[in-house]
Order: C-alpha cells, then sequence, then structure tokens
C-alpha cells in the first residue's frame, strides 16, 4: 500500500496494531495537531505527508474528491478489508462554512495514531520522524475583545432578522458572532484538546490546521453502507442546579420556538440524505443532550446508503443543515452574508476526516475557534425565529462561547 503525492514518487504506507497508547491527545506535538477524539477513541495525527488548500467556489468539493483519488489512488489493498475504519491513510479535513471563503484544507498527517473498540493501531507514511514529547505551554492570562460586532450589536442584528422571518421573508436563520482572545504566551493546541476531552468527553474533540472545538453535532458519519448523524438545535443555558435543569430541559421540549428551529435542522437532513439513502430513519421526537454548559434538543438519524458514496460526497450533499444556515438554505446564506459583518470561515462547517474507503465522520465546527500563535478567534451562534428575544439569543451564545473559553484559561 502506498500514497501518491503528486509530483513525487508514491510513499509506502504501515498499519500496525499496537498495545493501548493510553491518552491519545498525550503524543501529540506542539505543532500543527491533528484529532478527532470522542470518549477517549479516535484518531490523532503529526506531520504532514500530503496537504491541499482546497480553492473556494461551488466546485471546492469536487476538487476535494479528485484530490483524495489522486493520492489514496494507491492505497487501497484487499488484505485491510478486515481493519478498522480510519487505518491506512487518513485525511483530516475542514471546510469553510461559505464556499466563498478561503481556508478549506485537507491534510494526511505522516503519522497516525488511533483507537477505537478497544483496538488501537499507528498508522505510518514513509519515514515518519520519530516523536519526541514537549512540555505543555500554559498560554498565561487571556483578555478578551469584540470580533466585527459588540453585543449590543448583534441583538440589533438578531431582532433585524426576527423581524424579517415575521416579514416572511425566510423561517429561520443562524446567526453567529465572533470574540478575540489573546493570550499572554503562545497558545498550545494540545493543552486545549486535553481539557476539551476531559469535560466534554461527548462532544468531538478536534483539531485541523488551526480550528479546534468540541463539537456535539455529528454531521455524518459513514462506516460502509452505514450512516448515523446527529441532528441538534434548539437550546437552554444549564440551570443552577439539578431542579432547574429539570425545569429548563421540559421547557425545552415543551418550548413551539425551540421545537420548530430543530424541525428545520431535521428537515434539511431529511430532505439532503433521503436521495443518497436506500433506508433512512428520523425519529418523530427529539431527545436532550445535555452538557456541561447548555442543553440542547437532538434527534439520533441514522441509515444505510443506496450506493457508493464516500462520506465526504454525503457531507457535500448536506452542508450547511438548518442548524448552522437555515430555511430554505439559499436566502438564509444571503442573510446571514449581509447582517453578520463576519468570515465565518471553518467555524459552522464541516471538520472530521476521510481514508482510503471512503469512510470517515464529520462534524459541524460548533463550539470552536481558529488559533495562531497567542490568539484565538472564538465563534458562537443560535438559530433565530420570528419569536426570537434579542437578549436570551445572546445568553445562548454566551453558554456556548464557555467551552472555549474553558480550553483557553482552565
Ligand atoms: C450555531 C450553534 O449551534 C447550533 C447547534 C445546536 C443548537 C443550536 C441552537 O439551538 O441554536 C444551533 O443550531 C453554535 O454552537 O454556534
Amino acid at each position: 500500500m502506498s500514497v501518491a503525492l503528486g509530483t513525487t514518487r508514491p510513499l509506502p504506507v504501515r498499519t500496525t496494531p499496537i498495545r493501548d497508547p493510553g491518552n491519545l491527545l498525550a503524543s501529540l506535538p506542539r505543532t500543527a495537531p491533528y484529532a478527532w477524539i470522542r470518549h477517549g477513541e479516535g484518531l490523532v495525527g503529526w506531520g504532514q505527508a500530503a496537504r491541499a488548500d482546497i480553492p473556494p467556489g461551488p466546485d471546492r468539493f469536487a476538487w476535494a474528491r479528485q484530490w483524495l483519488a489522486a493520492v489514496f489512488d494507491d492505497a487501497h489493498s484487499d488484505d485491510d478489508d478486515a481493519l478498522p475504519p480510519g487505518s491506512g491513510p487518513v485525511a483530516f479535513g475542514t471546510f469553510t462554512f461559505d464556499e466563498n471563503s478561503a481556508g478549506s484544507t485537507l491534510v494526511v498527517p505522516q503519522t497516525i495514531l488511533a483507537r477505537r473498540n478497544g483496538r488501537a493501531w499507528l498508522t505510518t507514511i514513509g519515514d515518519a520522524p520519530h516523536q519526541t514529547f514537549t512540555p505543555l505551554l500554559d498560554p498565561g492570562r487571556i483578555s478578551y475583545g469584540d470580533g466585527s460586532l459588540t453585543a449590543p450589536a448583534w441583538e440589533h442584528v438578531v431582532a433585524r432578522a426576527a423581524r424579517r422571518i415575521r416579514d416572511g421573508e425566510l423561517e429561520k436563520v443562524v446567526l453567529a458572532r465572533d470574540l478575540l482572545a489573546t493570550a499572554e504566551h503562545p497558545i498550545d493546541i494540545r493543552l486545549l484538546l486535553l481539557r476539551l476531552a476531559r469535560r466534554y468527553p461527548e462532544c468531538y474533540t478536534f483539531s485541523v490546521a488551526g480550528l479546534v472545538g468540541a463539537t456535539p453535532e455529528l454531521l455524518i458519519r459513514r462506516t460502509g453502507q452505514e450512516i448515523q448523524s446527529l441532528v441538534l438545535a434548539g437550546t437552554t443555558p444549564r440551570g443552577t442546579g439539578p431542579a432547574d435543569d429539570l425545569r429548563r430541559g421540559a421547557a425545552l421540549l415543551a418550548s413551539a420556538k425551540d421545537r420548530h428551529e430543530h424541525e428545520c435542522a431535521i428537515a434539511s437532513v431529511r430532505q439532503t440524505l433521503a436521495p443518497l439513502c436506500a433506508q433512512l430513519h428520523t425519529p418523530d421526537e427529539p431527545e436532550l443532550l445535555v452538557l456541561p454548559n447548555v442543553q440542547h434538543l437532538a434527534s439520533h438519524v441514522s441509515g444505510r446508503l443506496a450506493d457508493g458514496a464516500s462520506v465526504l460526497d454525503v457531507v457535500a450533499a448536506m452542508h450547511p443543515t438548518a442548524a448552522v444556515g437555515g430555511t430554505p438554505t439559499h436566502k438564509a446564506i444571503d442573510v446571514i452574508r449581509e447582517l453578520e459583518g463576519m468570515d465565518r470561515a471553518g467555524y459552522a462547517g464541516p471538520v472530521g476526516w476521510i481514508d482510503a474507503h471512503g469512510d470517515g465522520e464529520w462534524g459541524i465546527a460548533l463550539r470552536s475557534g481558529i488559533v495562531e500563535g497567542r490568539r484565538a478567534r472564538l465563534f458562537a451562534g443560535g438559530g433565530i425565529m420570528g419569536d426570537s428575544d434579542p437578549a436570551s439569543e445572546l445568553a445562548e451564545a454566551q453558554a456556548k462561547f464557555r467551552v472555549m473559553q474553558y480550553a483557553l484559561e482552565g
């Protein structure tokens, strides 16, 4: 097995079963770590065997598909069919929310360390350098500044969007804002990942090309023909104690506004998955997902693909769902571009990994930030409906920011 790297010679790929390596995140080097971890399982990677900076535009997923086909051309051998998804070469990826934004990237790390269902393995591509441990760096004091909009300006924008929804221009739009964090010292992404994975084990802790976060929302997992998705929309911040949490959870389940918001998200997922699937199950009623900072309305979707679509083909069909865009999609994207006054970059875009078989897991990059040197740009937002209250939407966004603020501050 090997990977083709365009102009250079193909590189040999070796996947070896290994003893349990312990915390996967503890093996990462400081520079450019790649990660996708939930409940201690998943993949981490480092080094760079191949990288694609994907040109913006409507063809970006087709471009990525072609690039992957060329890189993985020789990577599939018959004897690896028994190996779990994520063995052999793997590309980690981030796609920007807006197809016109630059920053979509695919990287095949030189070394990948993985654990799934109690099995662990190491994949190396070419002569992967030996990994030496470097101590974690503390970022020191963190200070925050507004991104493109102050909190009152964002509330004003939410009110304008709600009015346009009441006027019948659209049904739902998801609006977000950014916060700029500056640390005393360079930010060590590994420290953020370790904190996120410990505090949010239910979420997917990820790091791809500077985009770091812990998202609860699984856009799509493909394992052979089987697919799964976790659709989230409708949120309440956590309460002051168990009784308050119960009361808030019940109110969320009973809230017409949140149920409508959730139904828009489910409808968009159903609409894009149905043509790709031989079987598709979407639950009739959402359940509650309780996280340390918020509770969400959640629906587990599962299905069986009708043909050999790769996980990236499914991602391309699904993005953006109404959990991050709105309804109808194109109108919502126009309103987002007009009102938010910022480039979402990778926030709310697909993030995850794909292997040479087309299996993989992609989340929606929520509860995340872009980390560079001493700075991090954090993002959070929420679904706006006609009866949205700007102050409650701001409080919800603030509760969502807490994920990355905790990652930075500990
Ligand atoms: C847009 C975000 O969350 C989405 C996912 C779950 C719940 C959401 C909500 O209730 O508004 C949002 O649709 C975010 O975390 O920035």
